[in-house]
């Protein structure tokens, strides 16, 4: 069963201290709840700045305690107090020796729903523009991540997730998943050429509405973001966006528009799977 809903997506920029970021965080999900969010989501990297020699001192565990993981709590607290589906964009995780790139979903009653851990890890070299690899501190997680709400079930993704069309269809594939989520933050050298390109091509790939939530540019900043949060409808039209500042984006998610889109193009029923491996 599918029912519609109002999502909302919090773009903001995470600096280098901690306890601002949550308060950050904690007035835009404030403001997302008076918009009427119902399904609320943050951006890739939260909690910490965007770069592999930060990770190490902002990592959490999860769930740990309010003390030694104040960002994991902050995000139970918030749904809770709000009584909304929080998306907890990603933060970086600690689990004994080892780092991830993780999302915690979370239900309204302040329940871990489920975490995501960053399948694909973002190892880039594009000469004289950008070159990062977070496999030189991080851990790839083994698991495709489905939350169930009252709504739809949700796939999701974190950034360089959006890339593999593979994992998409993975996530797409049962009929009851509506939406797929990607918390993300594109840079200056990727986002312009295929941010829009690649939300746009997951969602007509997969019949399915595709939003993402980046951190807004602070042009100071050592890795610089794109911007552009955006939710996608299953025909790959942009429904809404912003640019570059912080901000909310406000969407009501009409399945009537996924079931019209699946009933006039069958393109989930003919694929091929059989001649795709060869
Ligand atoms: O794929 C890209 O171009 C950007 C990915 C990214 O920034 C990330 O995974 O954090």
């Amino acid at each position: 069963m599918l029912r519609n809903f109002r999502l909302v997506l919090c773009q903001f920029s995470a600096g280098h201290d901690k306890v601002a970021n949550l308060s950050k965080a904690r007035d835009l999900i404030q403001q997302a709840t008076a918009a009427g969010g119902q399904v609320i989501v943050l951006p890739e990297c939260f909690n910490s700045p965007y770069s592999t020699k930060y990770f190490a001192d902002y990592a959490e565990e999860i769930p740990g305690t309010p003390e030694t993981s104040p960002s994991v709590h902050f995000l139970l607290e918030a749904a809770r107090n709000h009584q909304v589906h929080i998306i907890g964009g990603s933060i970086p995780e600690r689990e004994g020796n080892k780092l991830y790139n993780t999302s915690i979903c979370v239900s309204p009653d302040g329940q871990i729903l489920k975490k995501h851990r960053k399948v694909h890890l973002f190892d880039i070299n594009v000469p004289g523009k950008i070159v990062f690899f977070e496999s030189d501190v991080l851990t790839a997680g083994n698991e495709p991540t489905i939350i169930e709400t009252p709504y739809c079930k949700i796939g999701v993704g974190i950034c360089y997730d959006l890339r593999f069309g593979e994992y998409a269809w993975t996530l797409s594939k049962s009929e009851d998943v509506g939406l797929l989520v990607y918390p993300g933050n594109f840079n200056m050298t990727t986002g312009p050429k295929h941010w829009e390109l690649l939300l746009r091509s997951r969602a007509v790939d997969n019949q399915i509405f595709v939003a993402a939530c980046s951190q807004a540019r602070n042009t100071s900043s050592e890795y610089v973001s794109y911007g552009h949060s955006m939710v996608v409808n299953p025909w790959g039209e942009i429904l809404s966006s912003t640019e570059f500042d912080e901000g909310l984006v406000v969407q009501d998610i009409d399945f009537g528009v996924l079931n019209e889109n699946r009933g006039s193009i069958w393109t989930r029923r003919h694929k091929r799977f059989e001649l795709y491996e060869r």
